[in-house]
């Protein structure tokens, strides 16, 4: 019977099957069955997906993120910061600050430990893309896609696109508890307008430092919490005047609190915690 050793770690309540791919070996054809097999709470271990961690030739570890339906994410930001948290206290690195390599590029975390053990990562995200063509999303060229009139299922909504690596499309509510998330949600994630498909978000704005947040994402349905959901909703929210650049924005999730600020340099730093669930050994 073939077995790997995992992980089982959060943030904010986004959980993954954590792989470490220093010491176990998956055939890459296994891979995105494995991820279905392992998120199933009833037949396999319970979570929105699973993540490798992998050698790299550009950084001291590589994320590799697939969702629970088994497709591969590009990037993962609750993700990164359990990576960076096992990296540090299984000595994968020695500093406290260092890149990860991710399928949308590098991104640079610092962990922040007590007793050797880490309490909460800030990632820098790297810069939002925002051109149409970037996102992706089909139509004419345009720099960025903010507040545009698009039309799901006969209803006219405003839709914010934002790529933090991966697609987000960003909805403004006025009550988050009333968000259509389970509704519009699964929908705009498999709109033609969406080549790669898109994960969705819908937004609360308190002030001009404070967002309520919910999010159907692209391979996952709803989950607890989505790290570059938020950043995307961060962006969107300044490029809608709602929020403020360069300032410290709390981002509620239903699992907990992110900590956002999309700086006048134009990268995004993302701050919060990192949990560990649990180990064992999954037989497949
Ligand atoms: N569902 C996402 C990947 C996971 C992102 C999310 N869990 C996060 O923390 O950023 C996608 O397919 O792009």
């Amino acid at each position: 019977m073939r077995r790997f050793s995992f992980t089982k770690m959060h943030g904010l309540g986004n959980s993954y099957i954590y792989v470490n791919l220093f010491e176990e070996n998956i055939p890459e054809e296994l891979l995105s069955e494995l991820a279905v097999q392992v998120s199933n709470v009833n037949t396999g271990i319970g979570a929105d997906g699973m993540i490798l961690i992998c050698p790299s030739e550009v950084a001291p570890v590589k994320m590799r993120i697939f969702n629970s339906d088994g497709s591969e994410g590009k990037n993962c930001g609750n993700g990164l910061r359990c990576v960076a948290k096992y990296a540090y206290e299984h000595q994968l690195v020695k500093e406290t600050s260092f890149l990860i390599e991710t399928l949308s590029g590098l991104v640079k975390a610092e962990v922040f430990v007590e007793n050797d053990v880490v309490t909460k990562v800030t990632v820098d995200m790297g810069r939002p893309r925002l051109k149409r063509s970037e996102i992706p999303m089909v139509g004419e060229e345009a720099e960025q896609v903010v507040a545009e009139p698009v039309q799901f299922c006969g209803e006219w909504y405003e839709m914010t696109g934002v790529s933090m690596g991966n697609p987000h499309a960003v909805f403004y509510v006025d009550d988050i508890e009333q968000a259509p998330v389970t509704t519009l949600g699964p929908i705009v994630e498999k709109d033609a307008r969406f080549p790669e498909g898109i994960n969705v978000e819908f937004v609360e704005v308190v002030n001009d430092h404070e967002l309520h947040f919910r999010v159907w994402e692209r391979g996952s349905g709803v989950t607890q919490a989505c790290g570059t959901g938020a950043c995307a909703a961060v962006v969107a929210s300044v490029l809608n005047g709602k929020t403020a650049r360069n300032k410290e924005t709390v981002v509620h999730l239903a699992g907990g609190d992110l900590y956002i600020t999309w700086t006048d340099k134009g990268n995004v730093l993302m701050t919060g915690p990192a949990e560990t669930i649990c180990t064992g050994v999954y037989y497949y």
